[in-house]
């Protein structure tokens, strides 16, 4: 039997076995074998425990590797501040993503009226970071206390809930952007499906659950012709992985209503833009593109047919987002025992009036009073889909939602904000 030495070490033969002439280097050779082969012992053990580590923080959403920042006495009255409720009849909401576009304007909003609001976001660069922190420092002066985690730390969940009898919870962390899923699919699949799975958990186990409204897509109508796009129509044609991941949640929550008494609404939010928005999306990069001289590139559709969007301004989803809490019922369950039926419902929040993308730059171009470098190319099969239009019948029945900001509008209360924000007014206060 070879020893452990040998067997790391095997013997060239001809070179050392047998060779009575090289005993000293034979020592040499043994004491140097014997320390490699503990050092290489050492090794092994130090990425045996980190690759155990590492799959420990991926696994097991417990982990204190996604927790490290959350805890002790202090961060619990901070919790229990911002989750405070000011008005009679109010909510206490758990908003995830609340560093995010949506997540920070609904925040506000709701911290205005009067609910308690404790926000979730892990912060993840996707798109600049420094973005998400600023939107942060804006929610503190409004008194909501964001928590720095992930969707995917159950324990984190049940730590929050331990500490606060959430009312709601408005689920708007995720993966966004239907392109970016054929760079990094897993990232859709982690934060879309995993994450919401994880939250869904903490939800069915709290006592009282919270009712759940959630960020679904107009992504889920995928290459669906029949326009306007209505919350009846079949949706299974995803043209995007990030569209899959969307559908897939509103099965998976329909599931989790069923089986546990989970109030659910997912809204289909339809390409929403505005002031502290999304550096991934069209509108954002190519105002930033414009003002710096550089190109754009605009996609143009099959038969050179313009591509079109619902685009939707963030004031008009806040009221959608809160009217869908404020109508949202109870969950029935406690502590993970369906006691009844509970609603599950969707809705599409959009705008009801498409516009081409080629209108949308020429609308850019008359507010930042420069002319765009257009470079016109065929719709790359990334996951675009052609065209969306929303029908909103559903929505403005069950809660009154009433879109009243056309793209003209809005992107000029975009372009204000991005102009003070990025520094181009020189300092000067904007009220956008
Ligand atoms: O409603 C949704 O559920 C989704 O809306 C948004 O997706 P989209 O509608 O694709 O928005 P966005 O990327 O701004 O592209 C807008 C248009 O510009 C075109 N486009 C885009 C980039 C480019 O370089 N050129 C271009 O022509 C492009 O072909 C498209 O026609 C959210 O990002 C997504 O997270 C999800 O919320």
């Amino acid at each position: 039997m070879p020893s452990l030495e040998e067997e790391l070490f095997p013997s060239t033969p001809g070179k050392f076995k047998g060779d009575r002439g090289h005993n000293m280097n034979r020592q040499v050779y043994r004491c140097f074998a014997s320390t490699s082969t503990m050092f290489l012992w050492a090794l092994f053990l130090i990425a045996l425990t980190a690759s155990y580590l590492s799959f420990q923080g991926f696994v097991d959403s417990g982990s204190r590797y996604l927790s490290a920042s959350w805890g002790g006495i202090n961060w619990e009255k901070q919790l229990r501040s911002s989750a405070q409720i000011q008005r009679q009849g109010g909510f206490s909401v758990l908003v995830t993503g609340a560093a995010g576009f949506v997540g920070s304007h609904v925040s506000i909003a709701l911290k205005r009226r009067g609910d308690g609001v404790v926000g979730l976001d892990n912060f993840n660069d996707y798109y600049d970071p420094s973005l998400k922190r600023a939107r942060k420092s804006l929610l503190e002066t409004h008194g909501v206390f964001i928590v720095e985690g992930d969707v995917n730390d159950a324990k984190l969940l049940a730590k929050l809930f331990d500490v606060v009898a959430f009312t709601h919870v408005m689920h708007l962390a995720a993966q966004a952007g239907v392109r970016y899923a054929m760079v990094n699919p897993h990232s859709y699949v982690h934060s879309n499906i995993a994450g919401l799975v994880t939250l869904l958990e903490a939800c069915k186990n709290a006592d009282p659950q919270p009712s759940i409204v959630w960020a679904s897509s107009s992504s889920v109508y995928g290459l669906n012709d029949k326009v306007p796009f209505s919350e009846a129509d079949q949706t299974d044609q995803p043209a995007s992985l990030y569209a899959a991941t969307k559908k897939a949640g509103e099965e998976i929550t329909h599931s989790y209503n069923h089986i546990y008494g989970l109030s659910v609404t997912g809204l289909r939010f339809f390409t929403v833009y505005g002031p502290w928005g999304r550096p991934d999306m069209a509108y954002f990069s190519f105002t930033r593109n414009i003002l710096q001289g550089k190109p754009i590139t605009v996609y143009r559709g099959k038969n050179r047919v313009d591509l079109a969007r619902d685009f939707t301004y963030i004031d008009d989803i806040v009221k959608g987002c809160l009217g869908s809490l404020d109508t949202s019922g109870k969950s029935t369950g406690s502590g993970g025992k369906k006691r009844g039926p509970a609603p599950y419902r969707i809705f599409n929040l959009g705008n009801t009036s498409p516009v081409t993308v080629p209108t949308l730059v020429s609308i850019l171009e008359r507010h930042l009073k420069v002319k765009a470098k257009r470079n016109i190319v065929d719709m790359p099969g990334n996951g675009d889909v052609p065209f969306t239009h929303a029908n909103i019948s559903s929505a403005r029945r069950e809660f009154g939602y009433k879109p009243t900001t056309d793209l003209q509008t809005g992107l000029k209360k975009f372009v204000k904000w991005y102009l003070s924000y990025y520094g181009y007014n020189h300092g000067k206060p904007v009220n956008y």
